[in-house]
C-alpha cells in the first residue's frame, strides 16, 4: 500500500496504544491531581512559575483530535506533566508523591508495550 496509507495505519496503533496507557493512568488512585488542569485561581504562582501545563484529559483531547503525529509526541506531553509536578510540589507532599509514582507506573507501562 502507497507510503501515506501505511503511515496512517501505523499512527492509528500508536494512538490505540496511546489511549489505553491514558486510560489505565486515569484509572490509578494516585492520578487525581492529574485529570484536569491544575486550577490557577486555587494556586495562582502556577501559571508564572510552570510555562508549559499538561494534564490528562488535554493529552486525550490532543489525542481524540488528531494532534499528535507519533506516539513520541505523546510521550513528550506525558513527561511535562511529571516534570511541572516536580518543578511545583515538594517530594515529600502528597501531589509531589503522586507524581512520582505516577511517573514510574507510565514509564514502566510503556516500555512494556514498546519493547526497546
Ligand atoms: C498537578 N498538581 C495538582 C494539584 C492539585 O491540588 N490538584 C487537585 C485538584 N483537585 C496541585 C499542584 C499540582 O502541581
Amino acid at each position: 500500500p502507497p507510503k501515506k496509507e501505511r503511515g496512517n495505519k501505523k499512527l492509528a496503533k500508536e494512538m490505540a496504544m496511546c489511549r489505553t496507557v491514558l486510560a489505565e493512568l486515569e484509572a490509578h488512585d494516585e492520578a487525581w491531581p492529574f485529570l484536569l488542569p491544575v486550577n490557577t485561581k486555587q494556586f495562582p504562582t502556577y501559571k508564572k512559575i510552570i510555562k508549559s501545563p499538561m494534564d490528562l484529559s488535554t493529552i486525550k483531547k490532543r489525542i481524540n483530535e488528531g494532534v499528535y503525529k507519533s506516539k513520541d509526541e505523546f510521550t513528550a506531553d506525558m513527561r511535562i506533566i511529571f516534570n511541572n509536578c516536580e518543578t511545583f510540589n515538594e517530594d515529600d507532599s502528597p501531589v509531589g508523591k503522586a507524581g512520582h509514582s505516577m511517573r514510574t507506573l507510565f514509564e514502566a507501562r510503556w516500555l512494556e508495550l514498546n519493547p526497546q
